[in-house]
This record gives C-alpha cells, sequence and structure tokens, in this order.
C-alpha cells in the first residue's frame, strides 16, 4: 500500500448475498483525510463500510484498509483489522448498566489491555480529548445524547485507531450538537486519523467543506460536489 493510503479499493464489487450493491468500486482515502460519503437510502454506503471494517468479503478487486490486505482477510484476522480502526455508528450502544469509565475499560480489556495503570490513564485520556474528562463516573443515561455520542467517539479512539469509520453519528442528535460532533471528528482527522463519515445531513455537509464521496447507480462517484 503506498506510504499515505488507509483505504486503497481497486476494481472491487460488493455484494450483499447474490445480490451486486455497488460495481467496480475505486476508492483512496489518506492518511488524516475527513471525507464524507453520501448517497440515497439503499444505495450501499452501509455496505461499503461493511467492507471496509471487514464484515462483508470483497468480491473481484484488491483492497487494502490500515495495512491489511482484504482479500486474504481471514475470520482470524478481523479482531486485528478493527483495532485499527474506531467505529462510530448512530445508535450508540453503551453498555447501560455500568459508568462512562467502566464501558470504556470493557473495551480495552477485551481488546487485550492488561495494565491497570496504563489503562486507567488512557480512559482519561480519550476523555480529555472528547471534552468529558468529569463524566467518568457518571452513567450513560446521566449524559445527554450529544455527550453520549462524544463517549462513543472516546471509545473509538481507545486503541489509536488509523480510520475512524462514522455511519450517520449525528442521526439521533439536533443541529447544534450534530455540529460539535463534526467539528470533534474534524479535529482528530487533524490530528492524523482518517475520517469516513457517512450522512445525511446536507447542512452539516454544507457546513464543513471537504472531499464528498458518494454512492449512486451501484458506483462509488469519487469528488462529488453537492
Ligand atoms: N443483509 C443484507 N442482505 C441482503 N441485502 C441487503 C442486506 N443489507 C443491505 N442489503 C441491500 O443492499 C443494498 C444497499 O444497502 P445499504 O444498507 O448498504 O444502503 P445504505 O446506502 O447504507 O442505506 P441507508 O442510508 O438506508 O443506511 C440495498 O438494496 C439493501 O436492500
Amino acid at each position: 500500500m503506498s506510504g499515505n493510503s488507509v483505504i486503497k479499493l481497486q476494481g472491487v464489487d460488493v455484494y450483499q448475498q447474490k445480490h451486486l450493491v455497488l460495481n467496480n468500486v475505486n476508492l483512496h482515502i489518506d492518511k488524516g483525510e475527513f471525507v464524507f460519503l453520501i448517497g440515497q437510502t439503499g444505495s450501499g454506503k452501509s455496505s461499503l463500510l461493511k467492507i471496509i471494517y471487514g464484515d462483508l468479503h470483497i468480491g473481484n478487486g484488491e483492497g487494502q484498509v490500515a495495512g491489511f490486505d482484504l482479500k486474504k482477510l481471514a475470520e482470524r484476522d478481523i479482531p486485528f483489522l478493527r483495532r485499527k480502526l474506531g467505529i462510530v455508528f448512530q445508535d450508540f450502544q453503551l453498555l447501560t448498566d455500568r459508568t462512562i469509565e467502566q464501558n470504556l475499560e470493557f473495551v480495552m480489556k477485551a481488546t487485550g489491555w492488561k495494565d491497570k495503570k496504563l489503562i486507567s490513564e488512557r480512559i482519561r485520556d480519550v476523555l480529555e480529548k472528547v471534552g468529558l474528562r468529569s463524566k467518568i463516573k457518571k452513567m450513560p443515561h446521566e449524559l445527554s445524547g450529544g455527550e453520549q455520542q462524544r463517549v462513543v467517539i472516546a471509545r473509538a479512539l481507545l486503541n489509536d485507531p488509523e480510520l475512524i469509520l462514522a455511519d450517520e453519528p449525528t442521526g439521533n442528535l439536533d443541529p447544534d450538537t450534530s455540529e460539535e460532533i463534526v467539528t470533534l471528528l474534524k479535529q482528530i482527522s487533524l490530528s492524523g486519523t482518517s475520517v469516513l463519515m457517512a450522512s445525511h445531513d446536507f447542512h452539516i455537509i454544507r457546513k464543513f467543506p471537504t472531499r464528498i464521496i458518494k454512492c449512486e447507480g451501484g458506483h462509488v462517484h469519487e469528488d462529488v460536489t453537492i
């Protein structure tokens, strides 16, 4: 993979079951890039993200993500690929029966962290990054929707990912909170982590001018304007 690419897909066909959703996909995303992914409902955005995080296998074509060759990706490699990725989806998926700290600790232990001191430091570090250090002992229900989404972003940052995949991360949020979340993702990209964010929210997309890719008619179009 060329030194600066985090995602490189060449001639990839994306199938859901036997249905060809996207045909001959070519996509490059560089280190530190912030990119929007748009397209109508059913156009294939989630399927494309699934290819990138190893939830769907590539048919034809070649693909590399964070140094992993998607063609050679075996079941046992997937957890290692996922550790290079931060995944931020619309439904916040925090565990409701434990504090923010315990939510983050749970993920760290599941991804192989053992040293208590390092775990504690890393949790404080990522919460600081998303501006929620003071909420560490709170339960998820004591946080607003925007704050919960920030915790999900903090959780995605725990393993210092090369790429954040965000599927409609502002879908449940009001316009001001949505802007705050995208501002945060933009800042994260400036520190070197690429961000690919699927969105239907044209207000947000116009507010943050950046590269836009679009799923349409079974194809992925790079560099579209809206
Ligand atoms: N598990 C599945 N099995 C079969 N077909 C599927 C499956 N998931 C999605 N599809 C089909 O693949 C196509 C693309 O769906 P996908 O979810 O990728 O679209 P999308 O652009 O993410 O839509 P949305 O904006 O509504 O989330 C649709 O025609 C959908 O019906």
